[in-house]
């Protein structure tokens, strides 16, 4: 059993949008990793960072990602920083990996309308968004086979450019 897909990229890219709308289309399940931490610990991502911090919830995560792609054979999509984990990179090896990238202007705008994300709810989410997008490009690079431009685009959009992406590499 194995993922049809697995959404990858930072907050705002549109992985939980995108991924449920794929899953609607393909007729297959959807699954969140964020949302099987939160279902394991009984507790929002946001209180996991705030009561036992950032490394703990990178731990839950790896957990989950790996049950996720052991156990998943439908569309999946990942945390935004579960790339962080050399782990978890190692595991996404041969599965059909698909980056959804998204520009600082527009990654800003689409997290500023929640509260929900613990890394990006300090003075100047901007430069948080910046130094993070920085650090990442590479690790959603090294595992994705393809990657997808989500900016200017609806989620209907973005969604054909993810088929049509792996029809286009074999998945
Ligand atoms: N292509 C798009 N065009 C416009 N808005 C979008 C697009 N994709 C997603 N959005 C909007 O951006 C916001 C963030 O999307 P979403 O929650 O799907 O991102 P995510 O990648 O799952 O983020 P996180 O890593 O925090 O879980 C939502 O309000 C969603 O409606
Ligand atoms: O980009 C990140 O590091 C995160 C993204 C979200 O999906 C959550 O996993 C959490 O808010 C951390
Ligand atoms: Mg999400």
């Amino acid at each position: 059993m194995s993922p049809v897909v697995v959404l990858v990229g930072p907050p705002g890219s549109g992985k939980t949008t995108i991924g449920e709308l794929l899953a609607e289309r393909l007729g297959v399940a959807f699954r969140d990793t964020d949302a099987d931490v939160e279902a394991t610990a009984g507790r929002s991502v946001s209180e996991i960072f705030t009561e036992d911090g950032e490394p703990v919830f990178r731990a839950m995560e790896e957990r989950a990602v790996a049950a996720a792609l052991a156990e998943h054979d439908g569309v999946l999509a990942l945390g935004g920083g579960a790339v962080l984990s050399a782990e978890t990179r190692r595991r996404l090896a041969g599965h059909p990996v698909v980056f959804l990238n998204v520009g600082l202007a527009e990654g800003v705008r689409r997290t500023g309308l929640s509260t929900a994300r613990p890394l990006l709810a300090g003075v100047n989410p901007r430069a948080t968004f910046r130094t993070l997008l920085e650090a990442r490009l590479p690790l959603y690079r090294e595992v994705a086979s393809v990657e997808v431009t989500t900016d200017e685009r609806s989620p209907d959009e973005v969604a054909d450019s993810v088929l049509a992406g792996l029809s286009g590499c074999g998945g």
